[in-house]
């Protein structure tokens, strides 16, 4: 089967989450999260966190982030994203639908982080009856264009949110391979920075399906279990959802898996450098974001290359997963030296 770099969500489920998953298929549990295997791995996120978070698990990103945000807000108020935000981008308004209406505004950003500054102007910009009330912000970790926010820019912009009112929601998808490329504890990027609510992706980094919903504030989480069942959210074979998350979080095998994916976006990012093609954003993570010339685009895709380009500011995304191979990485550069004329001599 071959591999492409449209999405980390490509890749199929790695064999710590598969063996996870068969070793929870042993007879019966008690269903909707009441099972022994969602209060290990619950427990375990706690540890991994170093705090007493609340932790839930759904069916998809979408939903995850929906349903936090709907958390932090009534429906006549607003929360700012980036424009290049998930939420903004490519959920369908189900952020606006969950919460039952409320807005989302856009604070612009260069590399696809939201500033201090940006988040400050929309947050002030009226506080008329006529405006949708700012209560929410939201920031994803690592950004849609592959980029991440450091600790550091993660506590100011916490601190600008908490100054104008605002509750802080994180969209994890890829978190994994933020903190792997950050190599800080996860903690330093979320709750010690003043994160309220993360939704931590596991699907992209190697779970078959599922994202955890860790809320570090557990007065937002009050009544979260109703909302996901409300939603169509809440499994009933919980362990399922629940169980491969141990085969991730056992021996850091989330962090070898994510420092995988991020090592083979670098030696992808490398390897178009080389051949002349210019990215469009710094390769942080997992994600390279490329400008490449039609033809070559063209002539990637009638070789059977997935990859997208809807994301972001344009240009092609490359995405690298928990398994893309070496060899994956070395034959779309061999294709892309080929179209451009590059030469052979030119090592990736
Ligand atoms: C940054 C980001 N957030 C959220 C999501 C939503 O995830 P899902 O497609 O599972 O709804 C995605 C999708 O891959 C994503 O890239
Ligand atoms: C863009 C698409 O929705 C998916 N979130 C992805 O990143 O592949």
């Amino acid at each position: 089967m071959q591999q492409h770099f449209a999405s980390d969500n490509y890749a199929g489920i790695c064999p710590e989450a598969t063996a996870a998953l068969l070793e929870a298929n042993t007879g019966h549990a008690p269903a909707y999260g009441d099972d022994d295997y969602t209060r290990q791995v619950s427990d375990r996120l706690r540890e991994v966190f170093e705090t007493d978070c609340d932790v839930y698990f759904v069916f998809n990103g979408t939903a995850a982030n929906s349903l936090a945000l709907a958390t932090l807000c009534q429906s006549y108020h607003s929360v700012i994203c980036h424009p290049l935000a998930h939420v903004e981008t490519d959920e369908c308004g189900a952020p606006e639908f969950f919460s039952n209406g409320a807005k989302l505004l856009t604070a612009a950003g260069e590399q696809g982080r939201l500033t201090p500054e940006a988040i400050t102007e929309v947050a002030t910009r009226r506080s008329d009856l006529h405006f949708p009330k700012p209560r929410g912000l939201t920031l994803t970790q690592t950004t849609e264009v592959g980029t991440l926010y450091r600790p550091d820019q993660v506590a100011t912009i916490a601190d600008t949110a908490r100054r104008l009112g605002l509750r802080v929601h994180m969209d994890g998808a890829r978190f994994a391979n933020a903190v792997a490329a950050l190599d800080v504890a996860p903690a330093d990027i979320t709750w010690r920075a003043g994160v309220d609510v993360l939704c931590f992706g596991g699907t992209k980094m190697g779970l078959p399906v599922g994202e955890a919903v860790v809320f570090f504030d557990r007065k937002l989480s009050e009544d979260f279990a109703w909302r996901c069942k409300q939603a169509g959210q809440l499994a009933s074979k919980m362990r399922f959802l629940s169980a491969p998350w141990l085969g991730m979080l056992t021996d850091e095998v989330w962090l070898k898996h994510a420092r995988h994916a991020n090592a083979m976006a670098q030696r992808l990012s490398a390897g178009l450098v080389a051949a002349g093609i210019e990215l469009l954003f710094p390769t942080e993570a997992n994600g390279v974001f490329a400008r490449l010339p039609a033809a070559v685009e063209a002539g990637l895709r009638a070789k059977g290359w997935r990859f997208y380009t809807f994301i972001g500011a344009g240009g092609a995304r490359f995405m690298c997963g928990w398994d893309t191979l070496p060899a994956t990485v070395d034959a779309i550069l061999a294709d892309i030296r080929h179209l451009t004329g590059a030469s052979d001599a030119i090592r990736s």
